[in-house]
């Protein structure tokens, strides 16, 4: 199969870079390319090693079918470069939506339904060291699926076979939601308070405030049907950030550099879900809004 992989930042060219070495062929796909620009050098070097890739490029707006497409973007940018490429994609084309957060798979659903798509969480991390240099900080697991979907689909041998720890998963929306509880308990939170994860169990107020989201999105993911997602959650997120406690979250790293976060994807997410079924989730709504209040003051 050959993949077209639209977002090529610190994930799309860890998972470029992973697709090269077991020969897969790629393309990654650009918002433009400079004249008879026709491919780039990527150094990774990190957890799996270090390597060199020449990979082909090529315009989102150039010619040609796409019947594989990897979608690494931001959440908030799925939509607009699904959007920018639509008219080389298929009803039978596959695209796999592996962001963070919940949501943009709906809003492609609503102003594309004639496309088919797949989704998925990861865990591996990366980061950009350079224009084409990326990092590979850690290794993760990563679940794809396919709703109504039952047997595993050939393509997706291109990842199992590229990918250090990658299954495919019956329950992905499932997987999708428990994602999206642990980010909505550890992320504004972090971001908010300017601390590492692991300030969020060692200093007990903070602790109390991650046990209140962990209850509010229970109550949530309960309502919306997602009961083995949220099942154990506190739990799971004391893991997590015991876990990761020496990390920034991707939030904080977000606020801190000026970019323009997730949080609709993550907490606005949920926070829609409290609405839609009645739930009453104050503290989610009360990060929510301090978030978005902190990003329009950086982005007026
Ligand atoms: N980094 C990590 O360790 C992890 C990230 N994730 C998730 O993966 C997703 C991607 O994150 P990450 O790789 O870090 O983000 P980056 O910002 O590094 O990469 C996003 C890329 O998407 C490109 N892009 C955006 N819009 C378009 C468009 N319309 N056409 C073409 N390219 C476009 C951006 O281009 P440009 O630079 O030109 O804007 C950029 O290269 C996020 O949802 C994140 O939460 C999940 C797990 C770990
Ligand atoms: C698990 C966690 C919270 C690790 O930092 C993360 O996914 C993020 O920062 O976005």
């Amino acid at each position: 199969m050959h993949w077209h992989i639209l977002g090529a930042g610190a994930m799309g060219c860890l998972f470029a870079a992973q697709l090269d070495r077991q020969k897969i062929p790629l393309t990654l796909l650009l918002r433009s390319t400079k004249e008879n620009q026709s491919e780039i050098t990527l150094d990774i070097e990190g957890v799996s090693g270090a390597s060199q890739h020449q990979l082909a490029v090529q315009a989102c707006s150039a010619k040609g079918q796409i019947d594989y497409l990897l979608v690494m973007t931001k959440a908030y940018d799925v939509l607009p470069a699904v959007t920018s490429v639509v008219q080389r994609l298929s009803p039978q084309s596959v695209i796999l939506l592996l962001s963070n957060g919940i949501g943009f798979a709906e809003q492609i659903q609503r102003n594309h339904p004639q496309l088919q798509l797949a989704l998925g969480t990861t865990t591996e991390g990366a980061f950009r060291r350079g224009p084409w240099q990326i990092q590979h900080a850690g290794l993760g697991s990563t679940r794809i699926g396919q709703a109504a979907t039952t047997a595993t689909p050939a393509w997706f041998e291109d990842w199992r076979s590229s990918l250090s720890d990658c299954h495919w998963d019956r329950q992905i929306s499932a997987a999708q939601w428990r994602k999206l509880a642990i980010n909505c308990a550890i992320n504004p939170l972090s971001a908010l308070e300017g601390c590492r994860n692991g300030e969020l169990a060692s200093k007990p107020a903070l602790a109390a405030k991650v046990r209140e989201l962990c209850a509010e999105m229970t109550l949530i993911g309960q309502a919306a049907g997602q009961c083995a997602a949220v099942s154990g959650l506190e739990h799971k997120v004391f893991e997590v950030i015991k876990a990761t406690a020496a990390n920034r979250s991707s939030m904080l790293q977000d606020i801190t550099a000026g970019r323009r976060t997730e949080i609709d994807y993550i907490n606005g997410y949920a926070d829609r879900c409290a609405r839609q079924f009645a739930v009453e989730a104050p503290l989610n709504r009360e990060l929510l809004e301090a978030l978005r209040q902190l990003e329009q003051a950086r982005f007026p």
